[in-house]
């Protein structure tokens, strides 16, 4: 509270001191606060006969964006202003329900399409996430193109650009996203401060994309995958590796198809994983050539471990949609990422994403041409003309649960 003593006309033209406050006890003591200045003002009002009293401006303003609750009271007796009294004031709970949650992504970008970062920022974005970028690759399109220009990111600049952020104290998230990363040494990097930024504290949640190739074919440099098994995955809570990617991180070839115990081989080879660190896995496809079921379905394989070493695994089949798509992988992980954070259930997450994919995959199909005859990509996704779709998040698949949980 704040009284000063001028004269008319310095009524209101000067900005009201604030008192900032956390937790519910405080906001309760304010609100005391309140409406005894409240009533002392009415008082001094009625009990004044000359009272010059002009007008009484009161704005209680609940702003999302500044994460306040501002209670500001403007009144003005006897050529007295009794007013600058600002309270500002919010319980933790509301703080955490405003407060924006803040990612730090560290994948590839394309100028043109939409791949990595590019996928990730805007789906996150537009969930209301503040969202850090770390660029792996600055590339001038997706290397489905017949020529791809660009430059890749070094470990030293990406030591300089996290030593910069943690010299400003700015290694402040709640999520960490890591897709394409290309060499061990990066990697190496980012397990390093992705271990700084959670021993800050264990409510962050690293999500990763264990980007090493696709149909028994290295996307990347071999030395990530020793990166990857031995200090990416400790620290990973989820990761959405596809069947290639689990086969190259246990060690071991999957056939699903010819195995009679197909279930048990698929399962088997996730509680590996498992084993490894993350307690969350999703393989986000599996084609029917690999699982010998419906040829004109997909299927999307999770599983959790929890504390008691006990698993929830679970099954989403969707249909298999004709043509090839890229940044499909990272809209994935992203959608994963957000929905975990609103849901804080990965069954739902994943209905969730599974369901938006498919509908961004339908609108692209819808409206965009394929994009020239001269690569081998097929459409860019049509993420930005899919807004509606994002933000909406119906939910057309459904998760089966698998009966068996089993234990280590
Ligand atoms: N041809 C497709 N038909 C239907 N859904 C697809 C298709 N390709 C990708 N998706 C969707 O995108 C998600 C991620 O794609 P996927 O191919 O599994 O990842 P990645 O690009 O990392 O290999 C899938 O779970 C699925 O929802
Ligand atoms: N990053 C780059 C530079 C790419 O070219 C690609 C696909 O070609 C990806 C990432 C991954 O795309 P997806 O999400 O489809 O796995």
């Amino acid at each position: 509270k704040n009284v000063t003593s001028r004269k008319r006309p310095h009524t209101s033209r000067h900005k009201p001191a604030s008192i900032k406050l956390c937790g519910p006890t405080l906001v309760r003591m304010l609100d005391m606060v309140c409406d005894r200045a409240r009533q002392l003002l009415m008082k001094t009002q009625r009990s004044s006969s000359d009272s010059t009293y002009q007008k009484r401006q009161m704005i209680v303003d609940d702003d999302p964006f500044t994460r306040t609750l501002s209670v500001t009271d403007y009144a003005q007796f006897n050529n007295t202003l009794v007013g600058d009294c600002c309270l500002q004031a919010c319980s933790l709970e509301q703080y955490e329900s405003h407060r924006i949650p803040r990612v730090l992504s560290i994948q590839s970008h394309v100028v043109h399409g939409f791949v990595g970062n590019k996928c990730a920022a805007f789906i996150l974005q537009l969930y209301g996430f503040e969202v850090d970028i770390i660029n792996s690759v600055h590339f001038s399109n997706h290397t489905g193109y017949k020529t791809v220009k660009g430059s890749r990111l070094t470990a030293d600049e990406l030591e300089a650009i996290f030593q910069g952020l943690l010299i400003n104290e700015l290694l402040e998230y709640d999520y960490i996203l890591t897709g394409y990363m290309g060499s061990g040494e990066l990697l190496h990097v980012v397990a390093k401060y992705v271990r700084l930024i959670k021993s800050k504290s264990a409510h962050i949640k690293y999500i990763c994309d264990p980007v090493i190739g696709d149909n028994n074919k290295l996307y990347v440099d071999r030395s990530c995958i020793e990166v990857y098994k031995n200090e990416i995955l400790p620290l990973a809570d989820i990761v959405t590796p596809n069947d290639f990617e689990i086969e190259v991180l246990i060690g071991k070839e999957l056939d699903y198809k010819n195995d009679e115990n197909q279930e048990e081989v698929i399962w088997q080879s996730l509680r590996s994983l498992h084993k490894m660190g993350p307690s969350h896995i999703i393989i986000s496809s599996i084609s029917a050539d690999k699982t010998g079921g419906n040829q004109t379905m997909l299927q999307m394989r999770a599983s959790t471990q929890f504390l008691d070493n006990q698993y929830q695994t679970f099954q989403i089949d969707f249909p298999h949609l004709e043509g090839s798509f890229t940044g499909t992988g990272d809209s994935f992980s992203a959608l994963i990422l957000a929905w975990f954070h609103k849901e804080n259930n990965l069954i739902r997450a994943c209905e969730r994403s599974i369901s938006i994919l498919h509908q961004i995959l339908r609108k692209t199909i819808e409206i965009s041409k394929p994009i020239n005859t001269h690569n081998r990509c097929g459409h860019e996704l049509c993420l930005i003309e899919s807004k509606a779709i994002i933000e909406c998040g119906e939910i057309l698949f459904h998760a089966v649960l698998n009966d068996k949980h089993l234990s280590s």
